[in-house]
C-alpha cells in the first residue's frame, strides 16, 4: 500500500516531464538567451520565491556562483532569500510582500534577469519583485505552475514564462528543479561549447 503510494509519485512525477517536454523547451531555451545575454554584458541574476520556491533560487544561484557540471568562470547570481536580516527588517518595518522588491530595487541594474519562481504563480512578494524588476529594466524569467496565475499578467512580451501544465504545487516543483539544471547545463554548453560533461 505504502510502496504503492510511493511508487505512483515516481511515475506522476514522470508522466509530468514526459509531457512536459515538448511544451517547456522552447520557453526554456528563450530564458537561456536572456541569461547568455545578462551574464555577457556584466549583469547578474537575482532569483526568489518562497518555500521549496526558495530552496529552488538558492539552488540555481549556487550552481551560477559555484559550478554546476562543468569547470568554467564563475557567474553572478544572489538568491534574495537568504539573509535574514534583510528579510526580517523589511518584513517587520514594512510588509511581507515587499521583501524581495526592496532587494530588487537595491541591487537590480539594467540588463540584470530577475529569476521569478511561484508554483501558483500567485504570490504577492513575488509579483511585486517582477514590478520591481521592470522598473529597473530588468529581463524577467517567471516559473510557474497551475495555469501561471497573476504571473500572466504580471510578465511582459519581453519577458519569458516557464509555466508547468499541472495543478499540484510538489509535481509544478519538480519540473521546477529539472528546468533549472536544463538552464545551467545549457548556459555552460553556449559559454564552453558542447562537450560532455567533466563532473
Ligand atoms: O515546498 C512546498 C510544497 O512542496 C511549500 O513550502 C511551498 O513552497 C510554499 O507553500 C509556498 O509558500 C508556495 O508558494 P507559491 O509556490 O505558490 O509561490
Ligand atoms: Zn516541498
Amino acid at each position: 500500500m505504502l510502496e504503492q503510494r510511493i511508487q505512483q509519485h515516481f511515475i506522476d512525477s514522470a508522466d509530468l516531464k514526459y509531457h512536459a517536454a515538448p511544451l517547456l523547451s522552447k520557453p526554456i531555451a528563450d530564458a537561456v538567451q536572456a541569461l547568455l545575454a545578462c551574464v555577457t554584458s556584466g549583469g547578474k541574476v537575482l532569483s526568489c520565491g518562497n518555500g521549496g520556491s526558495a530552496a529552488d533560487a538558492q539552488h540555481f544561484s549556487a550552481e551560477f556562483v559555484g559550478r554546476f557540471e562543468r569547470e568554467r568562470p564563475e557567474l553572478a547570481a544572489i538568491a534574495l532569500t537568504t539573509d535574514s536580516s534583510i528579510l526580517t527588517a523589511i518584513a517587520n518595518d514594512y510588509d511581507f510582500n515587499v521583501v524581495f522588491s526592496r532587494q530588487v530595487r537595491a541591487l537590480g541594474q539594467p540588463g540584470d534577469v530577475l529569476l521569478a519562481i511561484s508554483t501558483s504563480g500567485n504570490s504577492a512578494n513575488v509579483l511585486a519583485a517582477i514590478e520591481a524588476a521592470h522598473e529597473r529594466d530588468m529581463v524577467v524569467i517567471g516559473l510557474s505552475g497551475r495555469g501561471g496565475g497573476k504571473m500572466n499578467q504580471a510578465l511582459r512580451d519581453t519577458d519569458v514564462h516557464i509555466s508547468v501544465p499541472h495543478d499540484r504545487t510538489a509535481r509544478v516543483q519538480e519540473v521546477h528543479l529539472l528546468t533549472l539544471h536544463c538552464l545551467c547545463d545549457a548556459v555552460d554548453a553556449l559559454l564552453l561549447g558542447d562537450q560532455e560533461t567533466s563532473l
